[in-house]
């Protein structure tokens, strides 16, 4: 399972579709072969009835006739029901079944985590659900359109996970698609009792009150639905609501839209546990809204630096100043397609559902607000590891040897990774080999990202696009060792793309001559 939380690792499930849909076709042309012997069974059978038929008594005189009578009724019509009782179907089935462990299928997990995923993307970049489900994002249209069923489905994903919100969203969409009489999986009045019992939980009890009367228009003695019009009318009642206004009756208007703009709808909060002002703060960076003050962005500079390394005197290196308190800067073309393809090829066999180490435990395990896969490379498993982590060393003048190795990381639909610090925080257990807490982080954008996938950094207001070939830098204690709260950053889900990052934790130990301690706000560059 969890094959959702990379696009990297998804690949080779499209080769799972080309598999099954050979041995499908492969199945339609036996049973077609089958069939056409079953015809020729038939054709037979019927010819001779008719030959019979026309004169019993002078067909049977004839002995053979007589003979090849009974030799149809008996050993023929034996044949006739063995091909009739074949079984094609189970023998392809199992024959899938052992392919299992060759080709990678989702798990129900996958779906439900690519569901959720894409729900993430609709709320982080404010998709309006009718537009995703005409195939459109941004405007522009990406996929064929959604049929009743396919957003049923995402409708049923939401509402097993206690998510009725977006379960509101979803079955009032495949209300408004469905088609009656089409050969669609779900009954319209399924969709109706979720949509009822997702709109109470969402606090609009006069709308599931209509909603569970349409439910008993199509099935008049719904029991669920019968006990739940009474629960909802007694609440209803209580509240002083005595009769319903006429013209409410039909939640469904005149043009058979339900429409979901109508109701008091509260979205659920992220999972990280950020309260939700700065969430809002996160996901408006993520969308690109331009939050930072004029005045810091107008302090901000470009540079060529050499840092006095023999290697970049002939080629300087590119540095952008993101912020300056903390310090943040961006470096570009400081890897190269080359490193990028190597780095990749190294990893992709080796990736795995990431994980954060548990602050109270110090367990590594995998989470809801980090959805994305990783693996780690060695300096000394290619030369151009090796050199791309000197690089780092040389740019930043920090020392290497206590860094971790190399770690790279794909997203998958919706893969995002919520505000976090990358330090380990006062009283959080951390592994650390005796090497300090995390100084700084340097993070290589592997990828350019369509749309989304943005790093961004709530408490200063700054977002980072991915840019391929480029690098951020930052540290994330301060003089003194503490930690920087205003380091707290976060990677937006992935919107259209597929997004690699690679990045490298230096820590503290080694770094006394290179990043001598000083007071808290001492400035440190
Ligand atoms: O992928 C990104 O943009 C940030 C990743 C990150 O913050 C991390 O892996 O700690
Ligand atoms: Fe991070």
């Amino acid at each position: 399972s969890e094959v959702f939380t990379s696009l990297a690792d998804m690949e080779s499930l499209v080769s799972t579709e080309l598999e099954l849909t050979k041995h499908l076709e492969n199945y339609i042309q036996e049973e077609e072969i089958r069939l056409k012997q079953l015809r020729g069974f038939l054709e037979k059978y019927e010819t001779m009835y008719q030959e019979a038929s026309k004169d019993v008594s002078k067909y049977l005189a004839n002995p053979v006739n007589a003979y090849l009578l009974v030799k149809r009724l008996t050993s023929d019509w034996r044949q006739v029901e063995g091909v009739m009782v074949q079984n094609i179907g189970s023998a392809i089935v199992q024959n899938i079944t052992q392919h299992r462990n060759v080709l990678r299928f989702p798990s129900d997990e996958d779906l439900n985590g690519a569901a959720v995923g894409l729900m993430r993307l609709q709320d982080t970049y404010m998709l309006d659900t009718h537009s995703l489900a005409e195939g459109k994002l941004l405007g522009k249209k990406y996929s064929r359109q959604l049929t009743a069923g396919d957003c049923w489905e995402l409708g049923r994903q939401s509402y097993m996970n206690g998510d009725h919100y977006h379960t509101v969203l979803w079955m009032g969409e495949a209300l408004n698609k469905f088609i009656v009489d089409s050969n669609e999986a779900v009954k319209r009045e399924e969709i109706i009792e979720h949509l009822a019992f997702s709109t109470y939980k969402q606090g609009n009890v006069k709308e599931a009150l209509q909603l569970t009367h349409e439910l008993l228009r199509i099935v008049p003695y719904h029991e669920r639905a019968l006990t739940n019009v009474k629960y909802y009318e007694d609440i209803l009642h209580q509240l002083g609501v005595i009769q319903l206004r006429k013209e409410n009756q039909d939640m469904v208007n005149k043009m058979g839209v339900f429409d979901t703009t109508t109701l008091k709808l509260k979205k659920p909060p992220g999972t990280a546990g950020i309260p939700t002002d700065h969430w809002e703060n996160y996901e408006k960076l993520c969308r690109g809204e331009k939050l930072m003050d004029h005045k810091i962005v107008a302090r901000l500079r470009c540079r060529y630096v050499t840092n006095n390394v023999p290697y970049f005197f002939i080629q300087p290196v590119k540095m952008e100043e993101a912020s300056l308190k903390p310090w943040l800067v961006l470096f570009h073309d400081v890897i190269n397609n080359e490193e990028i393809e190597t780095v990749k090829k190294l990893a992709q066999p080796r990736l795995q559902r990431s994980t954060v180490q548990n602050s109270l435990t110090g367990e590594s395990e995998p989470t809801k607000y980090r959805i994305a896969k990783a693996a780690f490379l060695q300096n000394n498993e290619h030369d151009q590891v090796y050199k791309m982590n000197r690089r780092v060393g040389d740019i930043t003048g920090l020392d290497m040897v206590t860094a971790e190795d190399l770690q790279v990381c794909n997203y998958g639909i919706g893969g995002h990774y919520e505000p976090h610090y990358d330090f380990a925080r006062k009283g959080e257990i951390q592994k650390d080999f005796g090497w300090g807490n995390r100084i700084a982080t340097w993070l290589f954008y592997m990828s350019d990202v369509e749309a989304g996938g943005a790093t961004v950094f709530p408490k200063i207001n700054l977002a980072v696009w991915p840019r391929k070939g480029s690098a951020a830098f930052w540290y994330n204690l301060h003089l003194n060792g503490d930690g920087d709260d205003l380091t707290q950053h976060a990677a937006c889900p992935v919107l259209i793309g597929s997004k690699w990052v690679s990045n490298k934790w230096i820590h503290e130990r080694n770094q006394e001559f290179r990043r001598p301690c000083g007071l808290q706000f001492d400035s440190g560059m």
